[in-house]
């Protein structure tokens, strides 16, 4: 049980033909729906932290959480800035412990991205902490960016390894398809395993990240839907799509909307269902259970991740 960086879980994933998930949190129940599916099943973790969920939840507030997470299971994690857009944000993480942090130069050109990651991993490295960057645009939102469909672009392969050279990164998350949210494809999902297959030939034995990787779980959607919700056409990456990109060189899984839709619906269900109930712990207990639930069936059945510890 320990605070550890990305590097050796990476390493056994991708030998290994899985992947880790890693997840977004801002609160104690997410936290802890999440923690306890990895103790059950044995799988190292990574849990991520926004810009947006750092502010909400306070940084102070949210390393204290996943230290306890950490004493109060037997699970290695590793604390990880999601979508880091300045070498300061990235800088304040790896003062305040996070053992990973992301810098998302996505939206800069790709010399001053290149320039802005290589400040970043050496501020990181020097102080052992390891570096994601991007690389390509994902469509959909962000915090506040919302990145159009005909904005996004797939990542270059030959770019690709040019900038793994010349910034020395841990890992890239590229483009291929994925996007942030809940409504990723108009029609049949696609992904670009084609382009994927290539970089991750470019680049051997070199972490890839996928970011965007939601299944929107249908069950979930229903749910919400069914209890006052309205999420109509809300679609996602088929596991069984994901499951193909962990053979290809994806040793990282990204999913934040999935915890979203099940802690939404599972709370909805159960207010709907005892109107008269109004204890906090009652309602965001059944957030904390659905999550768990969730993430037990993703690290099983889809990341492959178990018993890996
Ligand atoms: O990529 C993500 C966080 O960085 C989350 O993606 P989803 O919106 O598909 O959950
Ligand atoms: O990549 C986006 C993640 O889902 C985080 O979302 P957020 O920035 O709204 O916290
Ligand atoms: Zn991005
Ligand atoms: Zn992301």
């Amino acid at each position: 049980m320990a605070l550890v960086t990305t590097t050796e879980m990476f390493k056994k994933a991708y030998e290994g033909g899985y992947a880790i998930g890693a997840f977004n949190v801002n609160n104690m129940e997410i936290i802890q729906g999440i923690v306890d599916a990895a103790r059950e099943v044995n799988s190292p973790l990574i849990l991520q932290v926004s810009a947006g969920a750092r502010k909400y939840a306070k940084p102070a507030y949210l390393k204290k959480l996943v230290e306890a997470a950490i004493i109060d299971s037997d699970v290695d994690i590793a604390l990880h800035l999601d979508h880091g857009d300045s070498f300061e944000l990235c800088k304040q993480c790896i003062d305040d412990g996070f053992t990973s942090v992301m810098f998302d130069g996505s939206a800069l050109d790709y010399e001053e991205n290149i320039k802005v990651t290589k400040q970043v991993v050496e501020y990181a490295h020097a102080h052992g902490v390891v570096v994601e960057a991007e690389l390509g645009k994902l469509a959909g939102v962000e915090d506040e960016v919302n990145v159009s469909a005909e904005d996004a672009t797939y990542t270059d392969p030959d770019q690709a390894v040019d900038f793994v050279k010349r910034t020395g990164v841990d890992s890239l998350a590229i483009a291929i398809g994925t996007s942030h949210g809940a409504y990723k494809f108009q029609g049949e999902p696609k992904l670009d395993y084609e382009r994927l297959e290539k970089i991750t030939n470019l680049l051997p034995n070199f972490p890839i990240v996928l970011h965007g990787a939601s299944t929107v779980i249908p069950e979930f959607v229903e749910m919400c839907n069914k209890y006052g919700g309205d999420i109509p056409g809300a679609q996602g990456v088929p596991e069984d799509m994901l499951r193909r990109a962990a053979k290809f060189g994806v040793c990282k899984i990204n999913i934040d909307t999935d915890l979203r839709l099940a802690l939404t619906g599972a709370i909805r269900k159960y207010l709907v269902e005892n109107p008269s109930q109004f204890d906090p712990r009652k309602y965001l207990g059944e957030g904390r259970t659905a999550i768990r639930e969730m993430v037990k069936h993703k690290i099983v059945d889809v990341l492959g991740c178990d018993n890996t510890l």
